[in-house]
This record gives structure tokens, C-alpha cells and sequence, in this order.
């Protein structure tokens, strides 16, 4: 059994293994082991569950070819491995955005893509992330864009290239800005280039595109 904040179809709004902007079903999950100060899914993070379903179910639920699993955190529920293996036995192409902070348990392989966040300043959250040996270590096998969640402050810039500076080469990354629309892109982009311009080869830069129309 699983515990499911919503099932839905929408866009897939953000950057990712399924082209932003493909209509997908989203699979919603309940419960997070953080609590990011800009988080836009606050509803998710309790872990008191509004359904808690059979893997069956969730799967039998799934109309789309193509599933986004979120939270919420998905990789607080162990059954969460359970629902990825069974979507993609019933031959769904499946993407599941994680907020970093929980190691996938050792030999576990998928054919899914990962959006994996790794927390900044600005969310409050840096100490809950592992160092970025232990990152490096538990997501090189797997198939993963790493996303950055950020505002243009100086304190989310520095961190930015921090991050790129030690991981750069290992991971797709994607800068996905605070405000939906994507106006600190520019200063983003502006920053990176003065640091390292070859850096910015690897960035994908990303808005929430299902903000912008105005989908759920
Ligand atoms: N990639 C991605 N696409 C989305 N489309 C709608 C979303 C939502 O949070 O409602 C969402 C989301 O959380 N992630
Ligand atoms: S990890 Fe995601 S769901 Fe959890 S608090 Fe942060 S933004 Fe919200
Ligand atoms: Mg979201």
C-alpha cells in the first residue's frame, strides 16, 4: 500500500526525461522528509495521506503512457521502488523527481529517469543533503538530470557554481529559477558566464511551464 497525495494529468511542466510540455499523468505521492521554505507543494509534506492505495491501483490509474512520480518525497516510501518496477513492467516510460536527501538502497537499477534535486541556500535545506562524495556515489549509475532550485541572490549564485565546480561532467544539470516564469534566468546565465563559460554547456535552464498556462 501506498500513500497518494493526487493522480492527475496535466503537462510535464518542468525539465526532465519527459520533454516538458508532453501531457503525462502525475502520480502525486504523500509525505516528505523536508521542509524547503519556498516549497509550492506544502500540502504534500504531511504524511498524513488522503489515500493510501494498493500499487494495483495507482498503476490501473495511470492512463498515460507517460508517468511523473513527485511528492512530496517519493523515496520516503519503500513501496515507491515497488510502484517504478510494476509501471515499467506494464510499459510505462517513467520519471520520478527526488529531493536528494535519500539514497536509492545499493543494487537497486531502473530504467527510469531521475530529476534529482540537490537543496541550496535559499530552500533552508543544505544540511539535510548528503556531501557530494556520498551524491556522486549513490546516482552515477542511474540515469539523472540533477536540478538546482534557485533564486539570483548571491548566496544561491555561489552555491550554483560550487556545485558545478565539483560535479561538473558527471551529471546533466538543470537550473530551474524560483519565480515560475523564469525572469532571474538572465542573472543566472550572466553570473555562470563570468565564473566559467564552458560551464554553462551542461546547464539546462528550466521554468515551470505548468504555472505558466495556469494547469495544476
Ligand atoms: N515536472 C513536473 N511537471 C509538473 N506538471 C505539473 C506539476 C505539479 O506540481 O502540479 C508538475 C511537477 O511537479 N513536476
Ligand atoms: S522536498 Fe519538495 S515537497 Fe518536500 S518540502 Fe521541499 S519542495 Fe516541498
Ligand atoms: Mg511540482
Amino acid at each position: 500500500m501506498i500513500a497518494i497525495h493526487s493522480i492527475f494529468e496535466s503537462i510535464s511542466g518542468e525539465v526532465g526525461f519527459i520533454s516538458q510540455g508532453s501531457w503525462c499523468t502525475i502520480v502525486r505521492l504523500q509525505g516528505c522528509n523536508l521542509r524547503c521554505r519556498w516549497c509550492d507543494t506544502k500540502e504534500s509534506q504531511s504524511i498524513e495521506a488522503k489515500y493510501i492505495l494498493s500499487i494495483d491501483d495507482v498503476v490501473a490509474r495511470c492512463k498515460n503512457s507517460k508517468v511523473l512520480l513527485t511528492g512530496g518525497e517519493p523515496l520516503i516510501q519503500k513501496e515507491t521502488l515497488e510502484l517504478i518496477d510494476y509501471l515499467i513492467e506494464k510499459k510505462h516510460f517513467v520519471q520520478v523527481e527526488t529531493n536528494g536527501s535519500i539514497s536509492l538502497p545499493k543494487g537497486y537499477l531502473s530504467d527510469c529517469g531521475w530529476v534529482v534535486d540537490y537543496k541550496g541556500p535559499s530552500s533552508g535545506m543544505m544540511d539535510r543533503m548528503p556531501s557530494f562524495e556520498e551524491f556522486i556515489d549513490n546516482w552515477i549509475e542511474h540515469r539523472v538530470i540533477v536540478k538546482l532550485v534557485v533564486d539570483n541572490s548571491e548566496e544561491d549564485l555561489e552555491f550554483v557554481f560550487q556545485v558545478l565546480s565539483k560535479m561538473h561532467g558527471l551529471f546533466q544539470f538543470a537550473i530551474s529559477p524560483l519565480d515560475a516564469k523564469g525572469e532571474k534566468i538572465l542573472d543566472i546565465v550572466n553570473f555562470i558566464r563570468e565564473r566559467d563559460e564552458k560551464l554553462l554547456d551542461e546547464l539546462i535552464f528550466s521554468i515551470q511551464m505548468h504555472k505558466v498556462v495556469g494547469l495544476l
